[in-house]
C-alpha cells in the first residue's frame, strides 16, 4: 500500500497517524509512507524522527472573529491544497488520511478533489472543525467514541477506536523508569498536561513537591517541553528526593506506560485511548480551553465507568492533587477496581480496524 497521511499541530493527532504507519508496516513492509505536516508543529520534530518520510505545508487556522488575518488564512489555504496536489502527484497514494489538524484538512481536501480514496480519523468525542469540514468529501470516516458518530455523515462512519491503543496495548515493560533515573519496583504516579504541558497542573505540581518528596511512591513529573526550564527554575533551591523525577518530554512513551499505577493529567482523546487500552486508573483534569469543553466530555465518559477521576482544573490546588493521588497510589485496592473499569472501555485492536477501513476505502 502507498499511504500518505497527514495529522498535525499537537501529539493527539500526530501519535495515532504514527501508530497507524506502524500496524501497516507490521502487516505490509513494502508499504510506502509520506507524512505530510507543517514546519511549526510538533510533527516536524517527531515524524523525521522515526525514520519516516517527511514533507510540509504552510498553512493557519482560522480566527473565530472576522479579521484581515481570515483573508490570509483562505489563501494560504487554496495555496497549501496546491502544493499538496504536487505532492500526491509525484507520489502517488492508494489512499490518502487526516487524523485532524488545519494540515490534514487541505491534504485530504486536495486528494478528494483528485478522486484519490480518501479517510479521516477522529479522536474525539466532540468533532473537529477540520475533520468537520472534510466528512463532506472523504469516503470512510474512523471515530473514537460513539458520540461522535451522530457529527458526520452516517454512511461513512465505522467504530474503529484510536490506533495509539494498539500500539501501547502490545509493549512489554522494559525497565523503562531506571533509564530515566527512577526505581523500577516502585508504585509509580505519572504527571503530565498533554502533549504540550499544562501551565495550572505544573503550579499545582510544583507546590505539592516537599509533600510529594516524602511519599512512599515514585512520581515522574513530566512539564511539557516549554515549561520546563521555568518550573526547574521555579523549583530553585527545592530539594528533589530521589522518588521524584522531573522532565520536559517522554519521546517513548509507550515503553512508560506498561510500569505507572496511575496517570494524573488532561483528558485529551489519544491519552484516554492509552489510559484505557492499558488499562491505567487516571486522575483527569480536562483542559477548559479546548473547543466545546470537548475534553471534560472525553473525561465524563470514563467517570461515567468508574474508570477515572475527575477533578476540574479551578479545583486544582496542590492539597487536592495529594488528595486525589493518594486516594489511588496509597489504596492498591482502589486502583484495581479502576484498572479493570478502565480496561473495559479500551480498543487494543484500533489501529487493525482502521486498516480494515483504508483498505474499504481503496476497494470503494
Ligand atoms: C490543548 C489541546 O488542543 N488538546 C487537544 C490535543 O491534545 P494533546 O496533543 O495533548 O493530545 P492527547 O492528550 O490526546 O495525546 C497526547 C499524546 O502525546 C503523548 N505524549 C505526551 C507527553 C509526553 O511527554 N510524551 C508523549 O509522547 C501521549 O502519550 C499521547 O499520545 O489533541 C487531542 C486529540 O485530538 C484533543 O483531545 C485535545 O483536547
Amino acid at each position: 500500500m502507498r499511504l500518505m497521511i497527514s495529522g498535525g499541530g499537537t501529539g493527539g493527532h500526530i501519535y495515532p497517524a504514527l501508530a497507524l504507519i506502524d500496524a501497516l508496516k507490521a502487516h505490509d513492509p513494502q508499504a510506502e509512507v509520506l507524512y505530510v505536516g507543517t514546519h511549526r508543529g510538533l510533527e516536524s520534530r517527531i515524524v523525521p524522527e522515526r525514520g519516516i518520510d517527511f514533507k510540509t505545508i504552510k498553512i493557519q487556522g482560522f480566527k473565530r472573529s472576522l479579521s484581515l488575518q481570515n483573508v490570509k488564512t483562505v489563501w494560504l489555504f487554496l495555496k497549501s491544497v496546491g502544493t499538496a496536489r504536487k505532492y500526491i502527484k509525484a507520489f502517488k497514494p492508494d489512499v490518502v488520511v487526516g487524523t485532524g489538524g488545519y494540515v490534514s484538512g487541505a491534504v485530504v481536501f486536495a486528494a478528494s478533489q483528485m478522486h484519490i480514496p480518501t479517510v479521516i480519523h477522529e479522536q474525539n468525542s466532540v468533532v473537529g472543525v477540520t475533520n468537520k469540514f472534510l466528512s463532506h468529501f472523504v469516503d470512510k470516516i474512523g471515530i473514537s467514541f460513539e458520540s461522535a458518530r451522530s457529527q458526520f455523515p452516517a454512511k461513512k462512519v465505522v467504530m474503529t477506536g484510536n490506533p495509539r491503543a494498539q500500539q501501547v496495548a502490545n509493549i512489554e515493560k522494559t525497565a523503562a523508569l531506571k533509564g530515566l533515573g527512577l526505581q523500577d519496583d516502585q508504585p509509580t504516579a505519572l504527571i503530565f498536561g498533554g502533549s504540550r504541558g499544562a501551565a495550572r497542573i505544573n503550579q499545582a505540581t510544583v507546590a505539592a513537591i516537599s509533600e510529594l518528596n516524602q511519599r512512599p511512591y515514585q512520581t515522574l513529573f513530566v512539564t511539557g517541553q516549554v515549561h520546563y526550564d521555568k518550573i526547574k527554575n521555579g523549583l530553585g533551591q527545592t530539594p528533589l528526593a530521589p522518588n521524584v523525577k522531573i522532565v520536559p518530554y517522554i519521546k517513548n512513551m509507550p515503553a512508560i506506560l506498561p510500569e505507572i499505577e496511575t496517570i494524573l493529567g488532561r483528558a485529551g482523546a489519544t491519552s484516554i485511548a492509552e489510559i484505557t487500552a492499558l488499562g491505567i486508573p487516571s486522575i483527569l483534569v480536562p483542559s477548559p480551553y479546548v473547543t466545546n469543553d470537548h475534553q471534560t466530555k472525553n473525561a465524563q465518559s470514563l467517570v461515567d465507568a468508574g474508570a477515572a477521576q475527575l477533578v476540574k482544573e479551578a479545583d486544582l490546588t496542590a492539597a487536592t492533587l495529594l488528595t486525589a493521588l493518594d486516594s489511588l497510589m496509597l489504596h492498591a485496592d482502589a486502583r484495581q477496581t479502576m484498572a479493570k473499569h478502565a480496561k473495559q472501555l479500551g480498543m487494543p485492536d484500533a489501529a487493525d480496524q482502521l486498516l480494515n477501513v483504508l483498505e474499504a476505502a481503496i476497494n470503494r
